[in-house]
């Protein structure tokens, strides 16, 4: 995966010191040091400092970062300055609540639309956005130049509305189906893979009996 020379981890971690660093109060100094950020966040300095210096170069020896600047340099490297139109499939339970979260805007992510093989949840927007039929997807995706796909249809589904996506021009899809997808070189299939997290969780629990 392609994530501009820095580890996909670090890469995970970036959106963390972003929204930290917005929610310092306008009251707060303006610099602010690794150590304080690694700190607040429950991070090794160490990492914070590595994380940090591979996305900005504002830190001063004795002085910190600019807030601002770190806050600027995190926006720009993480592309939230430009909006990506995005497309969503399947609105069921869990599409529905992605639609209705109003927090993506601030991420760069533009939800343009929303498909569903449902006739009787077409033509009624939800919260602003226009749900369409299904088959009108890869059409929808080329002439909107829509980048990214969210997938939320049942799994056995997935591969196919994934390879609709592709067809439509799509380049990176955001799988929330509990399935493997494949896809294209130059395609990005980002799962978000539920049974991990309880998995960690799971272990957590039974080595602590
Ligand atoms: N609901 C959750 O909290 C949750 C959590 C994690 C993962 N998931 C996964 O997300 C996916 C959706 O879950 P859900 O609970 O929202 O399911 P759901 O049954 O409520 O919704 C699925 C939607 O997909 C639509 N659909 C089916 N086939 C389609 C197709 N070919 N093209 C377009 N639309 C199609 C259906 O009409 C329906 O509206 C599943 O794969 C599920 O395992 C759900």
């Amino acid at each position: 995966m392609e994530t501009g020379g820095v580890s996909k981890l670090t890469l995970g971690r970036l959106p963390t010191y972003l929204s930290y660093l917005k929610s310092l109060s306008e009251d707060s100094l303006p610099n602010i040091s690794a150590a304080a950020i690694a700190a607040a966040l429950g991070l090794g300095e160490v990492q914070v400092r590595k994380d940090l210096a591979a996305v900005s170069d504002a830190g001063k020896p004795k002085v910190g970062y600019l807030v601002s600047d770190l806050i600027r340099d995190l926006e720009h490297f993480l592309g939230y300055g430009t909006q990506n139109s995005a497309v969503l499939v399947g609105v069921g339970n869990l599409g529905l609540a992605l639609l209705s979260y109003t927090g993506f805007a601030e991420y760069g992510l533009d939800i343009v639309a929303a498909f569903d093989k449902n006739q009787a949840l077409i033509g009624t927007p939800v919260d602003g956005t226009p749900i369409l039929p299904a088959d009108q997807l890869p059409d929808f995706c080329r002439t909107h130049g829509v980048q990214i796909g969210i997938l939320t249809v049942p799994a056995e589904v997935a591969q196919s509305c994934c390879d609709t996506l592709v067809q439509g021009g799509v380049r990176a899809i955001w799988n929330f189906a509990p399935v493997h997808l494949v896809a294209p070189e130059g395609v990005l299939i980002q799962r978000e893979n539920m049974a991990s997290s309880l998995a960690l969780l799971s272990y957590h629990l039974k080595g602590a009996k």
